[in-house]
């Protein structure tokens, strides 16, 4: 019995050196066949982490313009394992690669890693080939102008909302005493004493009232006793004038949660009112934010375990699961399962009345009702996608398990990207303060509906061309995905705009990958490139956006070949680039609906809830940045904030709001 016990647990043993042993030789194998070993690059500092350390650190250190200094456009870096990765920032190539998604997929690892974060393996975001295709062709109609549009007093009541919030906080002359993070998991009773759950959640959804709390310190060493920080000490109750420090990450963070809940699965979250009242309806709705919080941020954690499963799919079956995360999964299962449920009856029910009961597209002249339901009642992101999947043939149909994975691709694929970029277009606006006056300015010439803003002014904040130019500005600047990676899936030749040298000194005119390879696309060092965007490319400057083919000092010839192979410069732009879905940038990323639209299908979400959220909070507020703190940009996905001195704060954006007078 012992025996047999013994020799098999040897030959299990002896399986599993060996799996491993085979996957490593064919792994070195691979990168040995590789025509990438040919190219240039950077020395790799670590065996097992190649250059990936410094890459985590790429923003703060413009790594890979200092790369394209030393060794030209294309390039290669080590990953796991030395294993070589193309870097490219050509723009000719980097349009071969996102022009051709079905060719050029996401790595296996990548998707592994998305999936795991909340989005599920059958969502939009992880889907590749055919199931790509065919949801994307359903999801459509739920992402038009006038369906985005249409879920504008969404946007509105949020920023409000968020407004209020700021002046009071801003003009109080309390203390603001750090309410309960509702955003802790509740520790079940069938979880393990020192669940990793604490840590968890406010990494998702910090508290805001965090970077205050009594015991810790801020950058300028104080000790704020748990109340927000005033820069001049104003009291008086709610004098114009009177300013505070918050954090507006954590604060948007709240805010974009709601507006993903609410528009995007007609679900709220309610975490902005959770940290003004504490009632047991909010915290029960907060349910599925602490169960996306737990997912979502055990699997952004750092573990060799994971870089294991990368390399080794076969060691993702031993993923170990703690009670919490299943507990999270089941709820987020739960959750999602009656939301579609309840939107399917009303989708049938609505079929077979009449057709004319079904939510029209956005009035032009309609009045947006904050605060009431009917507004935007079955206009929700996911009620359009279950009418358009019950409108298709049968055999296009998203399955049970698909629509629900939709639910998550909406949270984790548009929650931290809209706070990230709002958080960093407010940064971009209190450090530059005349962009800032002049836009609060322009902003202020579009009255403030004081109660339900009609569709004109919505048009007329959409539309406006400084604001436009703001937020642009922002996205290229401040891209909330730093990078993304493809991986080739065939052997190919890559045209290239500019020849590069290989490791030899030899010349050469495209870039040869090989099944399996992988690709890095450096979106935001794209988005700054000198060379297309001009010699102020790292300088916040709307302006530029507001002058059209500012392609001068090209001789005609020049101009006209640059063209016929990159494309015609668009505005804002010096050179062409690699043409992006949404302002000549790759902040969306591109795609072509031939051959896989992999750009981001809820930019026009995005853009929208951003241009309102300012519009709403410049009107009446100021935002200031200590001249003294110094933020860093640190990667985990999204590119989010971090103070330099206060690593062990995390992630936090510290600016200082104040009430300003509508004459000022
Ligand atoms: C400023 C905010 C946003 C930025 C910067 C952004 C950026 C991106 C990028 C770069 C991708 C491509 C990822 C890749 O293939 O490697 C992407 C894909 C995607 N985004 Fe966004 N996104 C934002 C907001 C949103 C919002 C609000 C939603 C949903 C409401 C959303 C939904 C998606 C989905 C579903 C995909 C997958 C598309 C596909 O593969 O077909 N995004 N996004």
């Amino acid at each position: 019995m012992l025996h047999d016990l013994l020799s098999s647990s040897l030959l299990v043993g002896a399986g599993l050196v060996l799996y491993a042993l085979s996957t490593f030789l064919l792994l070195v194998l691979r990168q040995a066949l590789s025509p990438l070993r040919n190219l240039r690059g950077p020395s790799s500092p670590s065996f097992f982490m190649g250059n990936l350390r410094e890459m985590h650190d790429q923003e703060n250190t413009n790594l890979v313009v200092r790369w394209e200094q030393q060794y030209g456009t294309t390039f290669v870096y080590r990953g796991f394992m030395g294993g070589a990765r193309l870097m490219t920032t050509d723009p000719v190539a980097v349009a071969h690669i996102l022009g051709r998604g079905y060719d050029y997929p996401k790595p296996d690892f990548v998707r592994d890693n998305l999936s795991n974060m909340a989005a599920g393996e059958h969502g939009l975001l992880t889907v590749e080939g055919e199931d790509h295709r065919r949801q994307r062709k359903i999801l459509g109609p739920a992402f038009t102008s006038a369906h985005i549009k249409s879920l504008s007093p969404i946007f509105w009541n949020k920023a409000v909302e968020l407004r209020n919030i700021w002046l009071d906080i801003a003009s109080s002359s309390q203390s603001h005493a750090a309410p309960s993070d509702p955003f802790h998991v509740i520790q079940s009773s069938k979880a393990p004493k020192g669940d990793r759950a604490f840590a968890i959640t406010t990494s998702v959804l910090p508290n805001p009232f965090s970077s205050f709390m009594p015991g810790k310190t801020t950058a300028r060493g104080q000790n704020n006793h748990a109340s927000i920080t005033r820069p001049d000490s104003t009291t008086g109750s709610t004098s114009e004038g009177s300013s505070a420090r918050v954090d507006v990450l954590a604060w948007l963070a709240r805010a974009t949660l709601d507006v993903i809940g609410e528009a995007g699965f007609g679900y709220r979250f309610s975490s902005l009112a959770s940290t003004v009242k504490d009632d047991e309806k909010v915290e029960k709705e907060n349910e599925l934010a602490r169960a996306f919080g737990v997912i979502f941020s055990s699997a952004r954690k750092f573990r060799v375990m994971t870089i294991l499963q990368a390399w080794f799919p076969a060691l993702r079956r031993f993923r170990r699961e703690g009670a919490v995360e299943r507990e999270a999964r089941e709820t987020m299962r739960r959750i999602g399962l009656s939301l579609i449920e309840k939107r399917q009856a009303e989708a049938t029910k609505e079929q077979a009345a009449a057709l004319h009961t079904r939510p029209t597209p956005f009035p032009a002249n309609a009045e947006l009702t904050p605060g009431t339901e009917h507004a935007t009642a079955g206009r929700d992101l996911l009620s359009v996608l279950i009418r358009s999947n019950i409108s298709s043939v049968p055999s296009q149909r998203l399955s049970l398990e698909e629509t629900l994975c939709q639910i998550s691709t909406f949270l984790s694929a548009g929650h931290e990207t809209s706070s990230a970029a709002l958080t960093w277009t407010l940064y971009a606006l209190a450090r530059a303060p005349d962009v800032q006056a002049r836009l609060r300015r322009e902003l202020r010439s579009i009255p403030f509906p004081s109660s339900a803003p009609p569709a004109e002014a919505i048009a007329a904040i959409l539309d406006h061309p400084y604001l436009d130019a703001v937020v642009r500005e922002s996205l290229r600047l401040h891209a909330p995905v730093t990078s993304t990676m493809r991986v080739a899936g065939a052997d190919d030749v890559v045209p290239v705009a500019r020849p590069f040298l290989d490791r030899r000194g030899r010349p050469c005119n495209a870039i040869h990958v090989r099944r399996g390879d992988i690709i890095t696309v450096p979106v935001q060092a794209m988005n700054k490139s000198k060379e297309v965007w001009g010699g102020d490319a790292e300088v916040f400057r709307p302006e530029r956006w507001l002058v059209r083919g500012e392609d001068r000092d090209w001789s005609d010839e020049e101009a006209e070949e640059r063209e016929r192979r990159e494309g015609k410069p668009g505005r804002g732009q010096k050179r062409a680039g690699a043409p992006g879905l949404w302002g000549n940038m790759l902040t969306f990323l591109n795609g072509n609906p031939l051959n896989g639209n992999r750009a981001c299908i809820g930019f026009r979400f995005a853009i929208n809830e951003i241009k309102i959220f300012l519009y709403v909070l410049l009107h009446d507020i100021e935002f200031s940045i200590d001249p003294t703190i110094q933020i860093e940009k640190k990667i985990n996905v999204v590119t989010r904030p971090a103070v330099r001195s206060e690593p062990h704060m995390g992630n936090q954006m510290p600016l200082n709001i104040r009430r300003i007078a509508s004459g000022s």
